[in-house]
This record gives structure tokens, C-alpha cells and sequence, in this order.
């Protein structure tokens, strides 16, 4: 046997990748098919800002991995390079109060840290409007997964004060783009009755894409990235059917394509096959579990743990085991159970237990060992 690559084997020096940067999750399209009409209702908002008026409000909403963020990103980029409008994105996963989000808005429009001493909200929020009506900017902020700020019952507070900015600084001009993948929450309706009376958003919805839309999207990217020839129509067909089967979320198509791409390399090939795709998908039809794992606090992720080694059990024995683990008190328990559940982590259902009345049993969402390898 000869230790040659044949031709149709790679070398060592070879990839069947011609750019696998194009795979990753910050990389940003460079053509954004079939969200048109989003798009012209997103432009349509935000053009009063480009002639120094407050825009109008925006909320986006859809199922994951359907391109609201990517449409934000990429409008915000033609804002910045092409007019004076302030473009501010706040990832309300990493920020989720309103004192982190408009630390976030100081850190970018001032280009430095908000003293780490800790000055108070008022302050914080004067140095940023203060600033505006100084250069005469209009800001837009981006509440990126504002369904968080939701679920940390910051949201009301965080939207009065930006929506009532120019109340309380005259001449400050800011609007608000709440982007929200939580399909069962409705976003106005769970805002105070204060904040709903000044909020009356333009309301963008970003449907699921189709069977054929997702092959286009993705056949793009597979020229992009994989030399020519190594992804063939089939392949590519069963990596849109298996997006399709977790919601049509792109981002298992572009996990797939990756994964499965290294597995062709790992056999030495230089084609991807269908037997590539099925062996990725065991792990990327878990991207949205790693994702929503990854942005839990410690606490957090130790009830999912107690959760996942006690799957099915009663909420009373697994707060023992909890409160055991952590120290944290009931309160503070019930808060994570009901983000866990509005996050689709868990579900927290109330069964009626003989002589005991109504408990809560909780069931995790996905494969406990699934789970517990992501954590
Ligand atoms: N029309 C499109 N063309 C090319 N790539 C797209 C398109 N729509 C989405 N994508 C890609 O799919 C991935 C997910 O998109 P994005 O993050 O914008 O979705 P999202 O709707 O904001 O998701 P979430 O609600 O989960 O935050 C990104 O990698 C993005 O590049």
C-alpha cells in the first residue's frame, strides 16, 4: 500500500475548505437573500434618523436563526460608515438589566468604560444624553434578544427610559429596535401600561424560511467556503431537510456544513457525503442548546445540572439538592425555574400529587446527557 493520496484523497496540506471563516457565527453575509421586505420596513424606520430626527420604534420578531440580528447588523453598518446616526447593538443575553444595557450604550458611544467604581443610573444616563445633544446625534439601540430583559423583569424600566429620554433631557434623540425570538411572548403586552402608552413600535415579523429559500441561502455559502465540487445538490438538499427539522434555524444548516465538511476530511476526501451530514448532525442539531446554555449564570447552570441528574423529579426534592449545592433560597429558585422554562430549557408543569395537592415536576427539554456534556 502506498502512502500516496490518491486524487481523489487529500494531502495533508489540502482542505476541502476554500475559506471555513465563512461557517463562523460572527461572520457576516455578504448577500442577504429573501428578507427584502424586512429590510425596506427597517429602512423605512430608521431614515428619520438619518435627517436628525428620532426614528420610529421598531420590534423584530421570528424564530430563531432567521436573520433579524443579521439585518440589524447590516443596516447599522451602512449607518455607520455612511451618515452621523449612533448604531448601538446590546446583546440582552450578556446585558440583562437596564443598568448593564445602558452601561453597554456609555461603553460604545464614549469608546471607554464606565467608571468601574460604579456611579448611579441618573448619572450614567445623563453622561450618555448629555453627549448626544452636544454633537447633535440621534442614537438607535438595539435590544438584541429583548426577551431576556423580559424574563429579568427589566424590560419596562429599560424602554421607559430610552423611549422617554427626550422627556427628561430636552433635544435627546433615540430610538429603539427590540429584536425578540420568543414567539410566545408578546412584547407589548407584557409592558407596563406606562411604557405602553409611548411605545408604538413598527412591528417586523421574520417567518421561518422554506425548504428552497434555505438551499439558496446555503448553496451560497457552500461556494464561498468549500472548493468547488466537494458539496454536490444532494448533500446539500439533506442539510436544508435537517435544518428544516429543527425549525429552519440557519444556523444547523451552517453548523452542518462545517461539521460535515471536517469529516470529509477526516476520511481524506475531497467531497462531502450524505454519510458526513448524518454523522454532524448528532451534534449540530444541539447548536441551540449550546447556545442557551452558554449565556446561564453559575446559578443558573447548577439547577439545570441538579435538573438534568434528577430528570422528572418533584421541584420540592430538587430544590434540596439546590440548595445544597448553592446556598440560594426559594425566591431566587422560582425566578431561574421560570426562566429555564421561558427559555425552553425545561418545562415546569403543576401535576396534582395523591394527599399532597399540587407540585411542580419538572422535565428537562432535550437528552440529559445532552445536556450535561454542553454545561
Ligand atoms: N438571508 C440570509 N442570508 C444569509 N445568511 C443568513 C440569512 N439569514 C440568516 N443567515 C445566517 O444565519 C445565522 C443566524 O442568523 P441571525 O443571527 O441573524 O438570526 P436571528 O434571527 O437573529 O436569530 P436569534 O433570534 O436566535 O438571535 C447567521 O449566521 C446568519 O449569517
Amino acid at each position: 500500500m502506498s502512502d500516496d493520496p490518491g486524487d481523489d484523497m487529500l494531502g495533508w496540506d489540502e482542505s476541502v475548505f476554500r475559506n471555513e471563516h465563512v461557517f463562523e457565527i460572527d461572520y457576516l453575509p455578504e448577500t442577504f437573500k429573501h428578507r427584502e421586505t424586512q429590510m425596506e420596513t427597517l429602512k423605512y424606520s430608521l431614515r428619520p434618523a438619518v435627517r436628525g430626527s428620532r426614528p420610529l420604534n421598531v420590534i423584530a420578531r421570528g424564530p430563531p436563526g432567521t436573520g433579524k440580528t443579521t439585518a440589524t447588523q447590516i443596516l447599522f453598518d451602512e449607518l455607520r460608515a455612511q451618515t452621523e446616526v449612533q448604531a448601538v447593538r446590546v446583546n440582552c443575553q450578556v446585558d440583562s438589566t437596564r443598568y448593564a444595557v445602558f452601561s453597554r450604550l456609555f461603553a460604545e458611544i464614549f469608546d471607554y468604560e464606565p467608571p468601574s467604581s460604579g456611579i448611579s443610573f441618573k448619572k450614567l444616563f445623563s453622561q450618555i444624553t448629555d453627549r448626544l445633544v452636544e454633537r447633535e446625534e440621534v442614537l438607535v439601540v438595539a435590544l438584541d434578544d429583548v426577551n431576556y430583559l423580559f424574563y429579568e423583569s427589566e424590560a419596562s424600566d429599560t424602554l421607559y427610559s430610552l423611549l422617554r429620554a427626550h422627556e427628561a433631557h430636552s433635544g435627546a434623540r433615540i430610538g429603539v429596535i427590540g429584536i425578540s425570538s420568543d414567539l410566545d411572548l408578546d412584547v407589548i403586552d407584557e409592558l407596563d401600561t406606562r411604557v405602553q402608552s409611548v411605545f408604538r413600535p413598527e412591528e417586523i415579523y421574520f417567518n421561518k424560511y422554506d425548504q428552497t429559500e434555505i438551499v439558496d441561502i446555503l448553496r451560497e455559502r457552500v461556494d464561498r467556503g468549500f472548493h468547488e465540487g466537494a458539496v454536490g445538490t444532494q448533500v446539500l438538499d439533506r442539510v436544508a431537510e435537517f435544518t428544516e427539522e429543527q425549525g429552519g434555524d440557519l444556523r444547523v444548516g451552517i453548523d452542518l456544513l462545517r461539521r460535515a465538511g471536517m469529516n470529509a476530511e477526516m476520511r481524506a476526501s475531497r467531497s462531502v457525503e450524505a454519510q458526513d451530514v448524518e454523522k454532524a448532525y448528532d451534534k449540530s442539531k444541539y447548536v441551540h442548546l449550546s447556545r442557551r446554555l452558554g449565556e446561564l449564570t453559575d446559578s443558573e447552570s447548577a439547577l439545570v445540572e441538579v435538573i438534568a441528574e434528577n430528570d422528572g423529579e418533584r421541584a420540592g426534592d430538587i430544590y434540596e439538592a439546590f440548595n445544597d449545592q448553592t446556598d440560594l433560597g426559594y425566591t431566587r429558585y422560582s425566578e431561574i425555574i421560570n426562566k429555564l422554562d421561558q427559555l425552553g430549557i425545561i418545562e415546569a408543569s403543576y401535576t396534582n400529587v395523591e394527599g399532597r395537592g399540587r407540585s411542580r415536576e419538572l422535565t428537562l427539554q432535550y437528552d440529559s446527557d445532552a445536556v450535561l456534556e454542553r454545561l
